[in-house]
């Protein structure tokens, strides 16, 4: 079977400016497939290349086997966007915007449009610009799925959404995927990417550093871990494989760990410690540690 996107050496320079370099990956139909990677990654460029908004300086990409500059407008019938920033003409009631959205995908189905919006609580009958910030992103997402697209692209959908919402936002993401929907979605917070995605394509400076499942990055144990004691520099942690860095601030031993976390716990558990805080490191820090070496 074909993958339903195709991208092959896309690059795209705005100028001296770097955007893409040869970009080569590919989605298969019904994945949701994560794009990750820092601010100014590259992720934006993609999306807006594949969907002809900007052209590719070089390479090319195909969705639905068709190339995305010579076939934009029947490509884009069959996809739903969410830009990462959405920008609406302020004096439409969301009501008559959403409506120019259905008729652009020729599709007609008030009930579906009435339910996205009772999900993500969102007022029809609202001016557009009385909209906050985060009342505009679900305009965007009810745009977005109103048609049921056979590809959604999602460019950093969450900004903007409360904790409540991107709980919502993903349940409507997974019912989307259950009815087969290929889902591409772009996002800084890894976290995110692994909560729903099945592969992952990680860009960096413009360059694709690794396309992987996410079962594989979750594999990866990579955590910081404090420990705050009085007297931190007498916490002996010698008998714990893993630790990769190990550094003192005031009452804190703060440490990045690779490996189980059973393991650690047993190795800690007759330290002598008050506290002891487990976080995520950032993304930069799991590129540096497991992909640039
Ligand atoms: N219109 C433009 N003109 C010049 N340079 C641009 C333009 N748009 C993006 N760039 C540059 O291209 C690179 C990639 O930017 P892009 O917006 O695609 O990254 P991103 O991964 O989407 O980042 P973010 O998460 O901040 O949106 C950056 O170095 C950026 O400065």
């Amino acid at each position: 079977m074909k993958p339903i996107v195709d991208i092959a050496g896309l690059t795209k320079s705005y100028g001296k400016s770097r955007g893409i370099t040869d970009l080569t990956f590919s989605i298969e139909e019904g994945e949701v497939f994560g794009f990750i990677g820092p601010n100014g990654a590259g992720k934006s460029t993609t999306i807006r290349t594949l969907l002809n908004i900007i052209f590719p300086t070089s390479g090319s990409a195909a969705i639905f086997g068709k190339d995305v500059v010579a076939h934009s407008r029947e490509i884009r019938q069959q996809i739903g966007y969410l830009p990462s920033e959405v920008f609406y003409y302020d004096d439409m009631k969301v009501m008559d915007l959403i409506r120019f959205s259905a008729a652009f995908h020729r599709y007609r189905n008030e009930q579906r449009i009435a339910e996205l919006a009772a999900r993500l609580d969102l007022d029809l009958n609202r001016k557009i610009e009385d909209l906050s910030f985060g009342n505009r992103k679900k305009v965007g997402i009810v745009q977005a799925l109103l048609h049921e697209p056979r590809l959604l692209i999602l460019d950093e959908p969450t900004g903007g959404l409360d904790p409540l919402m991107q709980n919502t936002f993903f349940e409507l993401l997974k019912e989307e995927r259950a009815k087969g929907t290929t889902i591409f979605f772009s996002s800084h917070i890894l976290s995110e990417v692994q909560r729903l995605c099945d592969r992952v394509a990680i860009i960096k400076d413009g360059a694709l550093i690794k396309v992987e499942s996410v079962e594989t990055l979750l594999r990866n144990n990579l955590r910081h871990i404090t420990l705050t004691s009085k007297q931190p520099e007498t916490i002996d942690l010698s008998g714990i494989a893993g630790i990769v860095k190990r550094e003192i601030a005031g009452t804190h031993l703060k440490l990045l760990y690779d490996g189980d976390m059973r393991s650690f716990v047993q190795g800690v558990a007759e330290c002598a410690f008050q506290d002891i805080l487990i976080e995520e490191p950032s993304l930069d820090e799991i590129f540096l540690h497991y992909y640039t070496k």
